[in-house]
């Protein structure tokens, strides 16, 4: 490997953040993009005039050893704290308290907060959608959707969701062949804000209906703003799929009413109300790749479609590329 030519990271979510982070401590330069103004993707927290709202992510939960390692250190970096929300489920029309005993975090003092420290100092370039990724003789080139050129780099990781992931592939017809066959599934989120507190016990509940998937009192996650009585909603995947060109407002509408007739207590119009479309939310099912490579190439894919769709599975996913990375040239 040449020390001084970068390895370039396609994607500041998660599974991007933690590829860099282990090469980063390997002593490997590198060099990340991302098509959006900040780092995250779907752990997203919109800052608005109700205070920060957690649009993607809601928590996450750590089953594997290492991973459980990581947060740790992030919990004593003070990054992240257990939530710890009054759970609710609503299954066959009946809503009903569902406590349990997993433990459940979040990011502090919003869920964007800790791909806000993985990145630290690592050089970035935000607003930068990478088109195409190319070899030249002896390195790779990317090109931007500005078509500025941007290398030369010893390798690629491309970390982004799957159908994304598949057009920036062209120098790997195999590799681009398998990630083309992931599909992922799209979520319409909501956020509403009331003046006055809901009379409802429920932080968070897990629902089993035609439209709604998810909703969680904002406020009741630590070092939240608690001024105003916030809510996140998820539609599920099928409503999403189905509704994926509504208008905003008539998504909020659904949701709201939804929303209203799920709760069990008075609701009144909200004083906030917005809505995001998430297009690739979730892998329609889940793989045991780790992370895909075309080693001899010198380009590597990760992402939470790579193992479980979720926050740890993209952690452990840019993990496993870096591993591969580093032990190939080795
Ligand atoms: C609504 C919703 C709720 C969720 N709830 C939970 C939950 O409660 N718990 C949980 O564990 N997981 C949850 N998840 C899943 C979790 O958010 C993801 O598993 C994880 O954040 C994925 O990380 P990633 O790095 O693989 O991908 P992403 O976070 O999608 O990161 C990919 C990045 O690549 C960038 N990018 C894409 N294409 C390009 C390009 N061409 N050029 C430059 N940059 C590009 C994007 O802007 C993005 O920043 C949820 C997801 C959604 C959408
Ligand atoms: N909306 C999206 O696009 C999207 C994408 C990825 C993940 N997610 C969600 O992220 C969460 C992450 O999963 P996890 O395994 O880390 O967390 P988890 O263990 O809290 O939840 C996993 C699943 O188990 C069920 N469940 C858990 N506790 C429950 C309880 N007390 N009462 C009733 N049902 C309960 C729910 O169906 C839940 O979806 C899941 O809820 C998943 O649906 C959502």
């Amino acid at each position: 490997m040449t020390p001084t030519v970068p390895i370039a990271i396609i994607g500041t979510g998660m599974a991007g953040l933690s590829a860099a982070e282990a090469l980063h401590a390997a002593g490997q330069p590198v060099q990340l993009f991302d098509k959006s103004r900040g780092s995250g993707g779907r752990i997203a927290s919109k800052r608005s005039d109700v205070g920060s709202l957690d649009l993607g992510a809601q928590y996450f939960t750590a089953r594997d050893r290492r991973f459980a390692a990581a947060v740790q250190q992030w919990q004593l970096r003070g990054w992240v704290e257990e939530w710890t929300p009054t759970l609710y489920q609503f299954a066959n029309g009946v809503l009903s308290p569902s406590a349990d005993e997993q433990v459940r975090w979040v990011g502090k003092p919003r869920m964007s907060a800790i791909t806000r420290a993985m990145l630290g100092a690592l050089p970035v370039r935000f607003s930068c959608r990478i088109t195409e990724v190319f070899r030249g003789e002896r390195h790779w080139h990317l090109l931007d959707a500005e078509g500025a050129s941007h290398g030369p780099f010893s390798h690629v990781i491309i970390a982004t969701p799957a159908p994304q992931a598949s057009t920036l592939l062209a120098a790997a017809p195999k590799l681009a062949g398998t990630v083309a066959g992931v599909s992922m599934e799209p979520t319409w989120a909501v956020a509403l804000a009331f003046s006055e507190h809901l009379q409802s016990p429920i932080e968070g509940c897990f629902v089993q209906g035609d439209s709604l998937d998810w909703m969680a009192r904002n406020r009741s996650k630590p070092g939240r703003d608690a001024a105003q009585d916030t809510w996140v909603l998820h539609a599920t995947s099928s409503w999403s799929r189905q509704h994926l060109d509504l208008p905003r407002e008539q998504v909020i509408e659904h949701l709201h009413g939804a929303f209203a007739e799920l709760i069990g207590c008075a609701v009144p119009a909200p004083l906030f109300a917005m809505a995001h479309r998430w297009l690739y939310a979730r892998p329609s099912s889940a793989h045991q790749w780790g992370a895909l490579a075309d080693a001899d190439l010198g380009l590597y894919v990760c992402g939470d479609w790579c193992l479980s769709g979720r926050v740890e599975g993209a952690w452990l996913s840019g993990q496993e590329a870096a591993r591969k990375l580093l032990e190939h040239n080795r």
